[in-house]
């Protein structure tokens, strides 16, 4: 037979032979080009694309900054130091500024704005194939979401939201009463960081299931819920960095197999799954057909048209949404208040006063509260102080770009918001980080004015501003009166008062306290004649 010649071979075998024979050649070409082509895209980034815009050396190379910053528990101050040092928007990634300027925010935000909620808000989603509320980046869609769900948040359409609110308020300060008053002789340490999560928690699914999920009646994490979102947040705080991740989870979500093992399931017995289970048994009987109407959170949802799939994954954001955010408003403006003599005195002196004139209800009324001037300036200072929220909601610049400060910002960029540099703005005076409850009670309107614009911040602004702020705010018109009527509160270690750590919102723990009774009878009720549990004769520990 006559030797072959090379040459008649198929084409892609001798590709495969030379590639064999040069096999090292051709890698390293192909290392080298990937290399060079990277080497192109930093020089891009760094140098070309938002190189106006100044902030740590490392950020614009690469994402990895932000992660490790989200990753370090402690961004909010990082955020705060970064817009101090290099500018009020500062570049902390390739693509990514972050701004702490309430003007400029607000103009992101408005309802007319060309911005949108940017990829960022994929990660907050429960079901990485389905939007919420709270993650919906079509403003369509969100728009008609917002419709169906505000008369709802808004309590319009709810009866005897107060009532819920007071129940769970007196159950909260007795339960106290009864199991956690230490005397002169004998400390009962509280971690009230725990308990007044529990008492958040309890709260919102009263509100939407028509009962508590019992958190305060067990005093515990009831199905590991609090836990579950603990371990999660702060790996799903990385898939807001890393995009790429979200691709691949929904990638992996259509693969049926691993569907039951990546997403929580109404099946589940711990975590969020299992709120999701309570939430569709409550769904499935409301929604069957001749079921009758109720005016609640959920009676408001389905009246406006949310289907029962839409009204479970709602329920369940409003909890993750509304539970969290409630409870470090609590636990930071209670350690602000029992941290500051001054305040102290002056807070409780108040509420005094008004029970003594018959002012206050037991629990105290909304309208009631709203009539304390140094309690809301306390609630005011308190959510300035510490915002609750300081993911960075990365907001997309439109096409066409945007002008900041004279200097072009290019179309398509992430715009992060520093949600507690916001709020140490000039417009405070110049003790901005200092908790001053005094600052809210000048004579001048057109301060308090300009003030209460850059606060309201804290709930956002605009289409997506806080649909639960109302409820939010009832619930902290009540809690520190009933806290404060009745109990003296003190940290049991001053120096390390609590444990708190960011992952754009807070986990807190050790917030250890000391609890005793007051000696002034402060409980009396007014109009309604009705009074509160007086110190309980069977408790352990009256002394
Ligand atoms: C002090 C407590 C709270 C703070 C500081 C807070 C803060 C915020 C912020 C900043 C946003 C805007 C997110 C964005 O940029 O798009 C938001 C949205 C939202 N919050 Fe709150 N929140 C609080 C309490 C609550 C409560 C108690 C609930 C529910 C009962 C709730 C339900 C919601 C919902 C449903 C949205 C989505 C609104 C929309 O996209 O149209 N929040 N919240």
């Amino acid at each position: 037979m006559p030797p072959r010649d090379p040459t008649s071979q198929p084409i892609v075998q001798q590709l495969f032979s030379l590639l064999r024979r040069h096999f090292l050649l051709v890698c390293s070409i192909c290392l080298l080009v990937l290399v060079v082509f990277h080497l192109l895209r930093v020089i891009y980034t760094r140098f070309f694309h938002l190189a106006h815009f100044r902030g740590p050396p490392w950020a614009p190379f690469s994402r990895f900054w932000i992660s490790r910053t989200i990753a370090s528990g402690d961004s909010a101050q990082i955020f705060v130091d970064v817009n101090k040092r290099y500018g009020r928007l500062a570049r902390i990634g390739p693509n990514h500024l972050i701004t702490d300027d309430p003007e400029f925010v607000r103009r992101i935000l408005a309802a007319r704005s060309h911005y949108v909620r940017g990829p960022w808000f994929d990660a907050i989603r429960i079901n990485p194939e389905e939007a919420n509320i709270v993650s919906e980046r079509d403003r369509g869609k969100h728009n008609h979401l917002r419709y169906q769900m505000s008369a709802g948040y808004a309590g319009k359409e709810i009866d005897g939201l107060e009532d819920v609110m007071n129940e769970r308020v007196a159950d909260f300060v007795d339960r106290i009463d009864r199991n956690w008053i230490s005397t002169a002789a004998k400390t009962k340490v509280f971690d009230i960081a725990n308990r007044i999560q529990f008492f958040a928690v309890d709260m919102i699914t009263h509100l939407c299931f028509g009962k508590p999920l019992g958190f305060v009646a067990s005093d515990s994490d009831v199905f590991n819920f609090l836990r579950t979102i603990e371990m999660q947040l702060p790996i799903v705080q990385h898939f807001s960095v890393f995009l790429e991740l979200n691709e691949l989870l929904l990638r992996a979500v259509r693969i049926p197999f691993l569907k039951k093992y990546i997403l929580p399931s109404a099946k589940d017995k711990s975590g969020i799954g299992v709120i999701m289970g309570i939430s569709r048994n409550v769904i499935d009987e409301r929604y069957a057909p001749g079921a009758k109407p109720k005016r609640d959170m959920l009676g408001s949802f389905m009246k406006h048209g949310l289907s029962a799939n839409e009204a479970e994954t709602e329920v369940s954001i409003s909890l993750v949404a509304g539970s969290d955010t409630t409870a470090t408003a609590i636990r930071a403006t209670l350690l602000s208040i029992i941290s500051n003599p001054r305040v102290y005195a002056r807070l409780q002196n108040e509420i005094d006063t008004a029970v003594a004139a018959g002012h206050l209800s037991s629990p105290i009324r909304d309208d009631e509260a709203r009539r304390l001037p140094y309690l809301q300036a306390c609630i005011k200072e308190g959510l300035r102080r510490f915002p609750p929220i300081t993911q960075l909601r990365e907001r997309v610049v439109p096409p066409e770009g945007d002008v900041y400060n004279g200097i072009h910002i290019p179309g398509g960029t992430f715009i992060g918001l520093n949600a507690w540099g916001l709020q140490l703005d000039a417009v405070y005076g110049d003790d901005p980080d200092v908790f001053r409850p005094e600052r809210w009670l000048t004579d001048d309107a057109d301060l308090v004015l300009r003030m209460t614009q850059v606060l309201e911040l804290i709930f956002g602004h605009g289409t997506t501003k806080c649909l639960g702020a109302p409820i939010a705010l009832m619930n902290l018109n009540k809690i520190f009166v009933e806290l404060l009527r009745r109990f003296d509160i003190e940290t049991i270690d001053p120096l390390k008062p609590w444990k708190s750590t960011c992952y754009g919102i807070f986990f807190q723990h050790e917030f250890n306290v000391r609890i005793t009774r007051r000696e002034v009878a402060s409980c009396a009720t007014s109009d309604s004649g009705d009074t509160t549990s007086p110190p309980n004769p069977k408790s352990p520990d009256s002394s």
